[in-house]
């Protein structure tokens, strides 16, 4: 029994063994076919294999994930399987062979021991009769070729199988791809709608918050109805949507229609094309505005017909307005809104046109305040300005509405003063502006009483063209302030040479210091007992590039009346020390040098700081320095004067008292002044000779030397001259007999050759 047992157990051995190479190869034949292409979902269940608990139809079992696994990565071909379940198979076949023929030795042998032990044997269990052991060896042989028969089958099945899991593959790979391609043309068509609908939401939002108006109108003539308009639109007309939808876009014109500015925008409707305007439009309330306009067509599908016009309205009031205001600025005086220099100009082009064809007279004013200057000095420049507003506002309400009032800057103002057949203008309407600006002006807490000079040019006698007019109703005026206050003067031709040189001049002088045009020229100072040089009288020169030399009695009063004389004081005051201090540097013994100081100088708040800040920067000791007065400066306020005199000789400077004799020659008042030297004036000395003027010399050496004061005579031009004023004691004389104001260098050029006077 046990070598039955036995038997049976191998029997299940190998059984078992077949069962699980099948399965292998089963397993190996489903891997095969999986692995051999694209991978694909596992068989949900694989039968045959009984260590594997299926609880999930998705979850492999592990030798056949492992194959699978293996199979994908070596990506084996049809072939290749094919090959692989043939070798598989054959292996499989021999193995099986194998077995069968050891069962079959194994069992001969058994059954020879069993007979040889006495046994008798079942026939069935006994080789059946006949049958010899090569009879049940072909048992084996039919196992091999079952074997075999099984590995081609199998290798075809599987060959058949991966063939079409492969065509399979194939097809699911391309169908896969042109979905995916089809998926992805979805995507961005989806994407690209996305991104247009947002870009024309973005449009629509930006139309709807846009601050311009913008209309949409159909393209349908001559109607063009409204078919859209922005919260922008509504905001700037007034009009809601609702009011203009449906109705004509020439209906916005308001009452205007057929407007000259539309012109553009209609050719533009009517012509489909392009067009833009500056135009003004009606809010609803009927108040207008500027607008500029664009229209541009609106084609179906970009490039057909047009179907809609688009209109975008800018709204430049503040631009028009800016303008306006601009122009009105460059065509009038900010100050009083007056018409400035060019709106008269304009204005008088157009008056002497009118004129030559009426054949009536037209007259150009000129007015300048008197004492402006004054009340713009003491009181400020805003009481300036009241004064000047206060003025125009008179001047317009004394004039007609034809007259122009302009004014040309400062205290100067033009009325041109067309006449009309009722018979103005006249002499009457002078008095008239005379008596309009003469009323009380209440300035603050003081009252003032204004009044104006008038010059008067006529056309077209007095001048052909606009700027000669006003230049000789200029000159005019000139005349009548030279009468006196509240004057006025018509325009005659003699009038023109003397104040067209002034005017000239005062324009050049107002640049002469900037331009460098001025230098001095010294004039030596002798002493009359030693003849030797002691000093030099600095004296201003204007070298004009075009006028020449121009004198210094032709500007110095220009300058002073001016108030340039003050700038220009102070450059002589620092050149002439600066050059002294420079010939004392220079070995030429301690040299005076006396300087010309003008009346507005003398009064000047800084005087005493200029004067002091010219000596610190160029180093000359104040006492040799010389400021020259006149007697009118010192005697017009004696007491301010003093007080002046008073500071200046505190500085240590001297003082002389210049063309004395000629002014108010008050001996009582001269002991109270701090001066130092008395200068007789040249027009005494030239008639030196004549009994009274050799009586006023006298007196004056006399008088001056009681004083102890110095005499200098000035204008020496001969010998006699000369040796009268030693006679009498002079102390120190200037002139040409001596030396005429000489340039610096010529000036130094003296000093070197060490010239003095003849003794007498
Ligand atoms: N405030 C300032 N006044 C100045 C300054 N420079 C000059 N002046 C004044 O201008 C007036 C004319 O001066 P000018 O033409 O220079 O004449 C001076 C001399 O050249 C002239 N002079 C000198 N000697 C003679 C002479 O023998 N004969 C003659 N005919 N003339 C002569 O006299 C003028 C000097 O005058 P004065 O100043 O009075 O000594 C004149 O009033 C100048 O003061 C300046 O910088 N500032």
């Amino acid at each position: 029994m046990k070598g039955v047992r036995t038997r049976a157990a191998i029997c299940r051995s190998v059984t078992q063994r077949l069962h699980s190479a099948a399965t292998i190869f089963l397993a190996g034949i489903a891997v095969c076919s999986a692995a051999n292409g694209r991978p694909r979902a596992p068989r949900p269940t694989v039968s045959h294999c009984q260590g594997c608990r299926i609880t999930d139809r998705r979850r492999r079992c592990l030798p056949d994930a492992i194959m699978q696994s293996f199979f994908k990565r070596i990506s084996i071909s049809v072939s290749t399987s094919a090959l692989i379940t043939l070798a598989v198979g054959l292996s499989l076949t021999a193995l099986c062979y194998a077995s069968a023929r050891q069962i079959e030795s194994e069992s001969t042998r058994l059954l020879l021991q069993y007979h040889a032990s006495g046994h008798t044997l079942r026939a069935a269990m006994l080789p059946a009769n006949g049958m010899s052991l090569d009879a049940n060896h072909r048992g084996s042989l039919y196992v091999l070729l079952g074997g075999l028969l099984s590995s081609l089958l199998a290798t075809a099945y599987v060959f058949q199988l991966v063939s079409r899991n492969s065509v399979i593959a194939r097809i699911t790979g391309e169908r896969t791809a042109a979905l995916q391609f089809a998926n992805l043309r979805l995507s961005e068509d989806i994407a690209a709608r996305m991104h247009t609908e947002k870009s024309l939401r973005l449009r629509e939002r930006i139309i709807e918050v846009s601050a311009n108006a913008i209309i949409l109108c159909s393209a349908d003539a001559p109607g063009y109805l409204i078919e859209y308009v922005n919260p922008a639109f509504e905001r700037i007309t007034g009009y809601a949507a609702g009011e203009v939808i449906g109705q004509r876009l020439e209906d916005l014109q308001g009452p205007e229609q057929g407007r000259q500015d539309m012109h553009e925008i209609t050719a533009a409707l009517r012509e489909q094309r392009e067009g833009k305007a500056i135009v003004r439009n009606f809010r609803k309330d009927g108040s207008c505005y500027w607008s500029e306009l664009f229209v541009a067509p609106v084609r179906d599908d970009g490039d057909g017909p047009v179907s809609h016009f688009v209109v975008a309205q800018y709204d430049i009031s503040t631009v028009m307005r800016f303008e306006q205001e601009l122009e009105f600025q460059a065509r009038h005086d900010i100050l009083t809104g007056l018409a400035n220099r060019a709106l008269l100009r304009e204005r008088l082009e157009q008056a002497m046109a009118v004129t030559r064809r009426s054949g009536l007279p037209l007259w150009v004013v000129f007015i300048d305040l008197d004492r402006f200057k004054f009340v713009n000095d003491t009181l400020g420049h805003d009481a300036g300005d009241t004064v000047l507003k206060n003025v125009a506002e008179r001047l317009r309400d004394a004039t007609r509405e034809v007259d122009t009032v302009a004014r040309l800057g400062g205290d100067e103002f033009v009325l041109l003063l067309p006449q009309h057949g009722n018979g103005e203008p006249g002499a009457a309407i002078l008095q008239r502006i005379q008596d309009a600006v003469a009323q009380p002006l209440q300035l603050g807490e003081y009252e003032f009483f204004l009044s104006c000079c008038m010059g008067v040019a006529v056309y077209p006698d007095d001048g052909q063209d606009a700027d000669t007019l006003i230049k000789h109703a200029d000159i005019a005026m000139y005349r009548a302030k030279e009468q006196g206050r509240g004057h006025w003067q018509f325009y005659a031709s003699s009038m023109n040479a003397g104040t067209l040189e002034r005017l000239g001049l005062e324009s050049e002088l107002r640049h002469a210091l900037e331009r460098g045009q001025f230098h001095l020229e010294y004039q030596p100072q002798l002493d009359l007992a030693s003849g030797k040089v002691v000093g030099m009288e600095a004296l201003l020169r204007w070298q004009h590039p075009q006028l020449g030399r121009i004198a210094p009695a032709s500007f110095i009063g220009l300058a002073e009346e001016m108030g340039l004389i003050i700038p220009i004081g102070d450059w002589v005051l620092r050149t002439a020390c600066a050059q002294a201090r420079a010939w004392q540097l220079a070995g030429h013994g301690p040299l005076r040098l006396a300087v010309n100081l003008s009346a507005r100088q003398f009064k000047q708040r800084n005087l005493l700081h200029a004067v002091a800040q010219a000596l610190a920067e160029t180093g000359l000791a104040a006492a040799h320095l010389e400021l020259e007065l006149t007697e009118s400066m010192v005697m017009h306020d004696v007491e301010q004067a003093t007080a002046i005199m008073a500071n200046l000789k505190a500085l240590g400077v001297q003082l002389s008292i210049d063309d004395f004799g000629t002014g108010y020659s008050s001996l009582a008042y001269l002991r109270h002044f701090p001066i130092d030297v008395l200068k007789i004036d040249k027009t005494f000395v030239s008639d030196i000779t004549h009994d009274d003027d050799a009586a006023i010399v006298r007196a004056i050496i006399s008088l001056a030397h009681s004083l102890r004061l110095k005499v200098i005579a000035e204008g020496v031009e001969t010998p006699q001259q000369l040796a009268f004023l030693r006679q009498h004691g002079c102390d120190q004389m200037q002139g040409y007999l001596f030396s005429r104001p000489l340039t610096v260098s010529a000036f130094e050029a003296l000093l070197h050759e060490g010239s003095m006077l003849a003794a007498a």
